[in-house]
Order: structure tokens, then sequence, then C-alpha cells
């Protein structure tokens, strides 16, 4: 039965700093790297098939490092460009892949674009704005914030990539690891779990712990 393995990225830099991050390209704090290979220790027993990152270091930084620490003696390989990803399929042969994950990095699974908000401290912007509307541009499914993407706009493009690349491997029984962002891996559990507007505030997912679900007769079931 195929698994797939969802994981926000660990502790970033502005994380500590509480600052709005979206798609600035910030890198793990010390603490995040602890979180991704304790996750990584936690996630060590699964033969990992492929693996899908969005382009923010701190999310392919997670999964590099949650996979140095598989029990597999697999060799991660990045597939980032079209010229790679050509490699992949004409140079590497069946044989030489037994021992090799490829790392699929994609901008879909981005987290959401946090418009005005990116640089900006959550504290001093929820005292600028009040704590409702601020609590509404990060949690709920459809306010965005100033000039970024809402929860809804994120799903737009998260899902279809969802659907497109990942449920073909898992259907194939390929174990499937996405390292991703606190709101994009929100749209995605939402579609996964069937979660309603409402429902989606509530859901919180923190740094570096994994969600792991089985797929089975066409549905993936938490466990
Ligand atoms: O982009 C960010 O600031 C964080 O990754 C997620 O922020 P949030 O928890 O405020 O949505």
């Amino acid at each position: 039965m195929a698994k797939l393995i969802l994981i926000r990225h660990g502790q970033s830099m502005w994380n500590i700093k509480n600052v709005f991050t979206g798609w600035v390209d910030v890198p793990l704090s010390a603490n995040g790297i602890s979180e991704a290979i304790e996750a990584g220790k936690q996630l060590a027993d699964i033969n990992f098939d492929v693996v899908y990152t969005s382009m923010q270091i701190r999310a392919l930084e997670t999964a590099m490092i949650a996979l140095a620490q598989n029990n597999s003696d697999k060799t991660p390989i990045l597939l980032h460009t079209e010229a790679k990803l050509k490699e992949w399929t004409t140079i590497y042969d069946d044989e030489m892949k037994k021992n090799m994950i490829p790392v699929h990095h994609n901008w879909h699974l981005n987290e959401r674009y946090y418009g005005e908000l990116q640089g900006k401290n959550k504290t001093k912007t929820a005292e600028e704005f009040g704590e409702e509307q601020v609590h509404l541009w990060r949690r709920s499914y459809d306010v965005p914030p100033p000039n970024g993407e809402s929860l809804e706009d994120t799903a737009k493009r998260t899902i279809p990539f969802f659907k497109e690349s990942v449920i073909p491997e898992l259907k194939t029984d390929k174990n499937v690891l996405i390292s991703a962002h606190g709101n994009s891996l929100r749209s995605i559990v939402m579609y996964i779990e069937n979660l309603s507007k409402e429902e989606i505030v509530q859901l919180e997912i923190p740094t570096g712990k994994p969600i792991l679900y089985e797929y089975e007769e066409d549905k993936l079931i938490r466990i």
C-alpha cells in the first residue's frame, strides 16, 4: 500500500522572527535543521520512491536532511531543471535508478504568496490591522492578504499539481514525500480530508512534523 507523507519545512530564520515569509526564500534555522533530522528519523523505515518540494530552499533543505536519515541506501537526485529531468529519463538506467530517489521541485507547491505582508512582523501587523483581520488573512479560505493569495488561490495551483503529479505515483504504488509549507499543505490536506471552509480555519500544520497517509482503493487514509 503506497504511503504519502506531507511535511512542512522545519522552523525557518523568519519563523523565529515571527515575520510573514510567503515567497521570500529563507533558509532553515538551527532548530529547523534539528526538526528535519528528527522527522527523518521518524520516517527512516519508509522506502521513498519520489519526492516533491516547492522551489523554496527551506522545503528542499527539509527534504534532503530528512532523507539523509533514511535507512535505504538511496541517493536523492535533484531534478530542478528541464535538462536534469531529461537526463533522468535518458541517461539513468533502471539499475542505477534503483538506488536513487528523484527529487522534483515545483513552484505549484510554494507557500501562499503573502503579498504586502511579506517581511512584516506578524504581531505588529495584528496591532496595525487588528487581530481578527490578520487571522482572516492567515487562516480563512477565501480572504486574501493585501495583494496576496487566499488559501483558495493557493489551492488553485496546488490541487491540480497534486492530482496530475502525485496521485499517479500513489496509483502505481510509489511512496511519496512532499516537503512544502504551512499554507500550501493546508490546501492539500483540505482537499484530501474534504474539510469545509469553516473546518480549514482551525487547521494548523506545525513545522517539521510529518503527516502520514496510506493510499488504498483510490482514497488517502490518515494513519
Ligand atoms: O509564510 C509564512 O509566514 C509562514 O510560512 C506561514 O505563515 P502563517 O502561519 O502566518 O500562515
